[in-house]
């Protein structure tokens, strides 16, 4: 941030009744060469982690099922969205995080995984910032069924799906999580299922 643009930055906790709500306020120079100021609400629940499975034997990725309900307020008739394995970091790296939240959600252990991106989620809005990955699973790799964690009450759908459904789901408007678009789109890029 350049602090010949940005000066008096203030913050005022609206609330941390869970993740973190802040108001900001600060001095902003406009390209006019005016200064001006702004004030933006932003929402803070740490950085993320979001994993492709794909198993090129099979020609087939894993994705899951779940309740959001963001979702259910807006636009989203029953509230189920189909995404990718992902997971908020909590205090772990991001590649462990992955690990983790993979055997919780789906249930595969993986040893190795390939990071392809990272981006802001919401950049407007959220500090949240997205490590994006991609991973081979096979079928000895599985240790559990998934689901994710009783404790926070998850309730998640394990789908494995041929590849070319999942692409086929994407250009009918089926998939509707960004996160999974990136990445479904990048294993197709990629050509990822391929030699
Ligand atoms: N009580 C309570 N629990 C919450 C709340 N928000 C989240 N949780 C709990 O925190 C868990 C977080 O599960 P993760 O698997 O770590 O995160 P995620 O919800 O799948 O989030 C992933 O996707 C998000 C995008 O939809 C990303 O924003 C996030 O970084 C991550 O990649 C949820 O299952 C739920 O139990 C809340 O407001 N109240
Ligand atoms: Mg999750």
């Amino acid at each position: 941030m350049s602090d010949k643009q940005i000066k008096n930055i203030e913050k005022k906790l609206l609330s941390d009744n869970y993740y973190i709500l802040n108001r900001v306020t600060f001095d902003y120079l406009m390209s006019s060469g005016t200064w001006v100021n702004q004030m933006r609400e932003v929402y803070d629940r740490g950085d993320g982690a979001g994993i492709l499975l794909y198993n090129k034997e099979k020609q087939t990725v894993i994705l899951t099922k779940q309740f959001r309900m963001p979702t259910y307020l807006n636009d989203n008739k029953d509230g189920f969205l189909v995404e990718i394995t992902a997971g908020m970091l909590d205090k772990d790296n991001p590649e462990v995080c992955i690990i983790r939240e993979t055997e919780e959600e789906v249930g595969y252990r993986l040893k190795k995984v390939k990071k392809v991106y990272e981006a802001y989620s919401s950049p407007g809005v959220m500090t949240e910032k997205m490590h994006f990955f991609v991973g081979e699973y096979t079928d000895d790799m599985k240790v559990n069924d998934g689901g994710g964690l009783d404790s926070e009450h998850e309730d998640i759908e394990v789908l494995e799906l041929p590849f070319e459904k999942a692409i086929n789901m994407l250009n009918n408007g089926k998939i509707e999580d960004t996160r999974t678009i990136v990445l479904l789109q990048y294993a197709q890029i990629y050509n990822l299922l391929g030699d």
